[in-house]
Parts: structure tokens; C-alpha cells; sequence
């Protein structure tokens, strides 16, 4: 088994964590809180500039030019074909893009950021570890909906499934997955532990990016009582 297949297997149960959330089966049967997509999507367009930044990274890490050309490809992917599931999500809330967007990141949010920044800082492999489940969660997910119970025609989240379920983004998740095993091939036995950490705190960030958004979390500091002890 490859290193990224293995990774998956191992991790099961957080990709079907993601899957179970109550954020992705509201998109799935439409019913999702409009001020919950408008959340999302707010948080998600600068989580997306952070991943931009992350490539960027990336690109001065490449050893070569197939690994800069790979990262331009994917930079260019994010910045002209990724604002489509956003803006699928907007037109369904009957909202503009320039209204919902945000200038902060809230905790959680802010901790899958800082989480692939460090991955950065590491090296190539692990950065690439840690950025992989982003495209896998999506795109796992979307697929799965689509052959399994493909949400119905008149979902105003439609749009945002099929986005992530093309041929076009399963050949991305292919590559992202192949380059991943290239440098766990070539890696150290303890660089390859950090990468699999990497790689297994990503898909929890990935979890709990739908519950700060179906929590519409904030850092709005709780008052008058404390959280610790407190049903709430
Ligand atoms: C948090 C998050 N993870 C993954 C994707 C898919 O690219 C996204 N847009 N946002």
C-alpha cells in the first residue's frame, strides 16, 4: 500500500467524522442554516488565501521545476476555479461574495492556518502531508455523494457538489496523492512520522472547520459564566 493510501486507511474514522457532520449533511439535503453558509464561506475565503500562501511556500521549498509548475497549477486552480463552490454557496443564501467575506480568521480556523504554516516551515513532505487532506476530505466526500445519493437537482447546494466531484479535481487529488508518496519515498524514517502527524492533525482541522462554522464560532469571550462546568 502507498504511504498516502496507508494514511487514508489509518483514518477512517475522520473522514467518516467529516462526513457524518451535521454542516455536510445540511448541504447535502439543503436544509443548511443560511447564516451558517454565510459563515463558512467568510472563513473559507481567507483560509483559501492562507493555502495560496502555503503553495507560495511551496513554490520556494521545490527542488525543481516539475514541483514549481506542479504548485503554479494549483496555485492557479485556487485563485480562478475554487471561488465557483463560493459563489454557488452565495447565490444560494441570496447573498453577494463581497458581502460575506471576513477579515479574520476565528480560533479554529485560525489553528488549521497556523497548523499548515508550521508544516511549512518543516520541509516539502511534510508541508505536502499536511496540506492533503484539504483536496482529499472535499473530494472523497463529493464523490461519494454523487454515486451514492446524489443530492437532488433542485438542492441549491448542487452546484458546490459537483464542483468537487469531476474528473478534473479527482486527476488533482491523483497527483497531490502521488507527489505525496514520491517524497515519503525519499524521506527520513522521522520525517516520514512528522509527515503522517501532519497529515492526521489536517483532517481533524478539516472536522472541526464545520463545527466552527455550524457553531458559528467567534471570539466573542464568553461572559458572565465560565464554559468549564457549565451546560450551555
Ligand atoms: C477548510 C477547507 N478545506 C478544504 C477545502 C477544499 O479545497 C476548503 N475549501 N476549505
Amino acid at each position: 500500500m502507498s504511504f498516502s493510501a496507508d494514511l487514508g486507511a489509518k483514518h477512517k474514522d475522520l473522514f467518516e467524522s467529516f462526513w457524518a457532520h451535521p454542516f455536510l449533511r445540511g448541504l447535502h439535503d439543503g436544509t443548511l442554516p443560511r447564516e451558517c453558509v454565510i459563515h463558512y464561506v467568510g472563513q473559507d475565503h481567507q483560509y483559501l488565501n492562507a493555502f495560496i500562501r502555503c503553495y507560495g511556500l511551496g513554490v520556494a521549498r521545490s527542488p525543481d521545476r516539475r514541483w514549481m509548475a506542479w504548485f503554479n497549477e494549483q496555485i492557479r486552480f485556487l485563485l480562478e476555479d475554487e471561488q465557483h463552490p463560493h459563489h454557488v454557496m452565495c447565490e444560494a443564501v441570496g447573498i453577494s461574495y463581497d458581502d460575506v467575506r471576513q477579515e479574520d480568521l476565528v480560533p479554529s480556523a485560525q489553528a488549521y492556518v497556523n497548523h499548515m504554516e508550521l508544516c511549512a516551515r518543516d520541509s516539502l513532505p511534510v508541508l505536502m502531508a499536511g496540506l492533503l487532506p484539504c483536496p482529499w476530505t472535499y473530494i472523497w466526500a463529493c464523490t461519494r455523494a454523487m454515486s451514492e445519493d446524489p443530492p437532488a437537482n433542485d438542492n441549491p447546494f448542487h452546484g458546490w457538489w459537483a464542483f468537487y466531484a469531476t474528473d478534473e479535481v479527482q486527476n488533482l487529488l491523483a497527483e497531490f496523492q502521488r507527489g505525496v508518496d514520491e517524497l515519503a519515498e525519499r524521506a527520513s524514517p522521522s520525517e516520514r512520522d512528522r509527515m503522517a502527524r501532519a497529515f492526521e492533525r489536517s483532517c481533524h482541522h478539516e472536522v472541526r472547520f464545520w463545527e466552527m462554522a455550524w457553531s458559528l464560532e467567534s471570539w466573542t469571550p464568553p461572559r458572565g459564566k465560565t464554559m468549564i462546568g457549565t451546560a450551555h
